[in-house]
């Protein structure tokens, strides 16, 4: 079984505007609400890839039942801790140029009782699983939390893989994590550069890699997404098509990765399946669908490098 930990999720709002204007009345033209965070969008995909997923994690208020009973109509199951304050609300921003701009909320507080029942259910998992650690960590818990459980799951023989910006990565890299996937801004802001093609990626790729994580996968959107390995390196084109929302783009890598690699075994084919499903994505409105996946696929040239 594969497990997904969101412990700050969202419902994603996305609204398009043209002209935004600041200190004007803007008008939306088009607007959407998805439940949304990093964990939830990799269990969205599993699912509709065909791969059983359990969602945990802190939910509240109206927000937290309808990102719930979305899950429920989607027949993702879900294991949520109750918590006091609603779960937040993130705006994404896309204006008449296809510029996309993130407001994310900051989530509600998590007490340490609600944090003691949400590790009861995690800890439940057993040797074989896999536990997706995915998205920011709320400013009431503690921001070691992921190092923590990365040793505690891996320890016991469970595949961890972990999606977090910051510092943070850096530390759970150390803790032996099957898999970890920044993009290339995360990546350079982890080490002070600006990485901007894949020659620049390279060493800080590898740098991340022999910290201690087993695989690291580093997107970088429109430009190629780029696999590490404890034997090599691999470079992969995306397809070429018109961005509709990119948001969840990453998440859907993650998911692609996780799906294949459970049915295949087989690491160089999960990253193609990774690649494919992230650009599905972007494509889409929604997260991306099985027939999407499955066509891009086919197009995506990969190299050794
Ligand atoms: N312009 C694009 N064209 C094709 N695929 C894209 C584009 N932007 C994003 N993607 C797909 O989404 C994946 C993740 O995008 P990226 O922006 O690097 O990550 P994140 O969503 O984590 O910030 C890319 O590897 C690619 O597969
Ligand atoms: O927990 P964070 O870092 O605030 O990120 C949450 C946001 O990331 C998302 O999961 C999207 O992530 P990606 O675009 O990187 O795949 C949104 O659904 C959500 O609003």
């Amino acid at each position: 079984m594969i497990y997904t930990v969101t412990l700050n999720p969202s419902i994603d709002f996305l609204v398009e505007v043209e002209n935004l204007r600041l200190n004007q009345l803007n008008r939306i033209k088009n607007e959407k609400k998805f439940p949304g965070g990093k964990g939830i969008n990799v269990s969205r995909v599993l699912h509709r890839l065909g791969t059983d997923t359990t969602v945990l994690g802190f939910a509240g208020g109206f927000t937290g039942r309808f990102i719930e009973d979305w899950l429920k109509k989607e027949g993702i199951s879900t294991q949520f801790v109750y918590v006091g304050e609603d779960t937040r609300i993130n705006i994404k921003l896309k204006n008449e140029k296809g510029e996309e701009t993130e407001i994310n909320g900051q989530g509600p507080f998590i007490s340490p009782d609600q944090y003691r029942q949400f590790e009861e259910k995690l800890l439940q998992v057993k040797p074989g699983d896999t536990v997706v650690l995915a998205g920011s960590i709320p400013r009431s818990l503690s921001p070691s939390l992921y190092e923590e459980l990365t040793s505690r799951l891996s320890d016991r023989g469970i595949r961890v893989v972990v999606d977090i910006e910051g510092p943070v990565l850096a530390k759970v890299a150390s803790r032996r994590p099957f898999l970890v996937k920044p993009n290339h801004h995360e990546l350079g802001q982890l080490f002070n550069a600006r990485l901007e093609t894949a020659e620049e990626v390279i060493p800080y790729g590898r740098r991340l890699q022999q910290m201690g994580a087993e695989h690291v996968i580093v997107s970088m959107a429109g430009k190629g997404a780029l696999l590490f390995t404890p034997k090599a390196v691999y470079m992969a084109d995306v397809p070429k098509g018109n961005v509709v929302h990119s948001v969840g783009a990453g998440d859907s890598m993650v998911a692609g990765f996780i799906a294949a690699y459970d049915q295949s075994g087989d690491i160089v084919s999960a990253f193609q399946t990774s690649v494919a499903a992230g650009s599905a994505t972007a494509f889409s409105q929604d997260l991306c669908r099985k027939e999407q996946v499955e066509h891009f696929r086919k197009s995506i040239r990969l190299y050794s490098l």
